[in-house]
């Protein structure tokens, strides 16, 4: 990593134990990011309080991966792709982009940085502008970066081919003359005409059909493949997340609770968090349920969250330690798999929870 941004100790133990297995350099590095949301009351509109969102959260995406991030609503996903994308200022914390820092006088400007990384939403339709056609949609970027209009106009009917819309036949319709699926084909291609290293997918098919989704998902894997492209996959979907990821990250209450290689995750999750989350999914299958008694109860309230661990009000292991001290990313494994719990780090001698494998 460059040497002009240091990165905070969990974050810097996650590529460590990426790195001595000879595996891939991070792409991206969030950095203790921070985005406390104000609340204001009255007609003087006096802050009364904050919306802790995203709380000091730190993850590497590396090089050619597709990192899930998943939680309940309300626990700080998209507001930290909107961050990632700096679409909305953070308070605090560093992102570094392939070794660069973003902003700041030697870093990687914000316009190189979106150049690079771009984001696709859930909602197709009014990300597109209505009255574009979607060839027009699609070569509007390259050409606000330089590229001539015809030039722009062929990028365009290729990547419209590329995502398996005809030009000839798509290329000239509007937004409302398209299905959702192709909608969310053309916002892919327009994501790609920049020729972006990585993509930020936030609900990218949660608005499709089942069948649509699966063809969605199989094009993102096709052009992950050709463009050679790293992904940060954001959805409430734990089985799209399974399907499309390597590693997954679990988010509650703005922080994060766990991270690890997709299998390891899904089949021995180490937080209480993330066992209950899966187990709300497996529920329908008697064979694959755990021991541990499903998620109870409502997020707390994220403007006045628990002390220490964010879980414990509802978690059925909780002890005094949870409610005074703040568990950190510690690994539970050789295998790159950290988790944020006093009762499930390796070396923590509790087994109470069962948690230790
Ligand atoms: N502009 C804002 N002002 C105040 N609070 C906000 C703002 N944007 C988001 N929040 C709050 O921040 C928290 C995180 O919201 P966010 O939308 O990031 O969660 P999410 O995990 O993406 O949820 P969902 O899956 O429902 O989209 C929520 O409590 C939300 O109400």
């Amino acid at each position: 990593m460059n040497a002009t941004a240091p990165a905070s100790a969990a974050i810097t133990e996650q590529i460590d134990e990426r790195d001595r297995g000879g595996k891939r350099q991070p792409m991206l590095i969030a950095d203790k990011l921070k985005k406390y949301f104000p609340i204001r009351s009255g007609v003087l509109q006096r802050q009364v309080g904050e919306v802790k969102a995203v709380d000091e959260v730190s993850f590497a995406v590396l090089k050619g991966e597709t990192l899930g991030i998943v939680g309940e609503s309300g626990c700080g996903k998209s507001t930290l792709a909107r961050l990632l994308m700096h679409l909305i200022p953070k308070d605090s914390g560093d992102l570094i982009f392939d070794g660069d820092p973003v902003g700041g006088v030697r870093g990687i400007t914000l316009r190189e940085l979106r150049r690079n990384m771009q984001m696709v939403f859930q909602d197709s339709y009014s990300s597109l502008n209505p009255r574009l056609p979607v060839q027009d949609s699609i070569a509007y970027g390259p050409r606000v970066h330089g590229m001539d209009y015809k030039d722009a106009r062929k990028l365009a009917a290729d990547l419209l081919d590329k995502v398996g819309l005809r030009a000839a036949m798509f290329g000239a319709r509007y937004p409302h003359e398209l299905s959702g699926g192709q909608k969310q084909r053309v916002n892919i291609a327009r994501a790609l005409a920049l020729n972006p290293r990585m993509l930020i997918l936030d609900e990218a098919v949660s608005a499709l059909d089942k069948s649509v989704e699966a063809q969605v998902l199989n094009l993102l894997a096709h052009l992950k493949r050709e463009f050679n492209l790293t992904y940060l996959f954001i959805s409430h979907d734990l089985n799209v997340v399974q399907y499309i990821s390597d590693r997954v990250l679990v988010m509650y209450l703005g922080q994060v609770v766990e991270i690890g290689p997709v299998d390891d995750i899904y089949n021995a999750p180490r937080h209480p968090y993330s066992r209950a989350l899966l187990e709300s999914r497996l529920s329908m299958d008697p064979a694959q349920r755990v021991i541990e008694p499903p998620i109870s109860g409502d997020p707390p309230n994220p403007i006045n969250p628990p002390s220490g661990c964010r879980f414990r009000t509802r978690c059925a292991f909780a002890e005094d330690i949870c409610a005074s001290s703040t568990p950190l990313l510690g690994a539970v494994s050789t295998q790159n798999h950290f988790v944020a719990c006093h009762m499930a780090s390796a070396g923590s001698g509790h087994s109470k929870a069962g948690l230790a494998h």
